[in-house]
């Protein structure tokens, strides 16, 4: 089942110039993705190419200029498709968490949350924020921390705690799993890859890590001056086509065993 498709997805920023003058960046051009329940898909590309400007159309933080973008084949930006269900089917996690952690609550707090949103009924909401935190590596002494005495990769694990405590059916990683140190990310790439065999979550990971991409992705798209210039389903090298994909699979040595 197909649970989210981008539909000819253009997105052009208004560049203001000297004397009232203004021009159009074109941030992503054309391009369509399809991806279906309990996929991995990794969005790669060098910077500027388009990676994040997608990530902020799906969640509805930018408009489209032209295109759709549709979840179980409903348009996401329609204004019928309520915050609620919307955060509820997907969530975001960035690569600076910290900016998206209140300083001053209790990590048992910032996981409640969620819980008591999505959850109401749920009596057990502790017992839910300890197993979350186990899952993500943390102890339950973490509860009573405040986020701002963790540290960066024990926030990033808090922020992905976060997103798994909505239950949604998809998560999109903005460079949020790279920025990870290599024990803690080895960690974190077993959960989301036992996660998602007990609950079929679906994962849309934007990133220049080819490395881990390898190791948790089924299909990688990658992005060149805001299109889609390459879709691979499997990792043979001679499949690549475009010389850009071609130049940054060799820098990147996604191909050693
Ligand atoms: N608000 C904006 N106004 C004007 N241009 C923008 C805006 N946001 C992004 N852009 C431009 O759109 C292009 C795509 O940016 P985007 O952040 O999507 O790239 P990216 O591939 O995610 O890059 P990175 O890997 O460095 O995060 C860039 O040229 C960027 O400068």
């Amino acid at each position: 089942m197909t649970l989210i498709e981008l539909k000819q997805v253009t997105k052009e920023y208004p560049l203001k110039l000297r004397r009232g003058k203004t021009k159009k960046k074109v941030a992503v051009h054309n391009v369509s993705l399809a991806i279906s329940k309990g996929e991995s898909v990794a969005l790669v590309g060098e910077s500027g190419s388009g990676k994040s400007t997608i990530a902020k159309l799906i969640m509805r933080t930018e408009k489209l200029t032209s295109g759709l973008i549709l979840w179980k084949g409903q348009n996401i930006h329609s204004k019928k498709v309520s915050d609620y269900s919307f955060f509820k089917n997907i969530q975001l996690v960035l690569q600076d968490s910290s900016s998206s952690l209140h300083p001053n609550m209790k990590v048992k707090e910032i996981l409640a949350e969620p819980i008591r949103n999505f959850f109401p009924d749920e009596k057990n909401w502790q017992e839910q924020c300890m197993k979350l935190l186990h899952l993500v590596g943390l102890d339950a002494s973490f509860l009573e921390h405040y986020s701002n005495q963790l540290s960066g990769g024990q926030k990033q694990r808090l922020c992905i705690a976060k997103a798994l405590a909505v239950k949604p059916e998809l998560i999109i990683f903005d460079e949020s799993i790279a920025s990870l140190d290599g024990e803690s990310k080895k960690g974190i790439i077993e959960v989301l890859k036992m996660v998602q065999r007990q609950d079929g979550l679906t994962y849309l990971f934007i990133t220049h890590d080819l490395e881990f991409t390898k190791e948790l992705c089924d299909f990688v798209a990658v992005m060149y001056q805001g299109e889609i210039v390459e879709y691979l389903a499997n990792w043979e090298d001679e499949q690549l086509t475009h010389p850009y994909t071609r130049i940054l699979f060799s820098t990147m040595n996604a191909f050693i065993p």
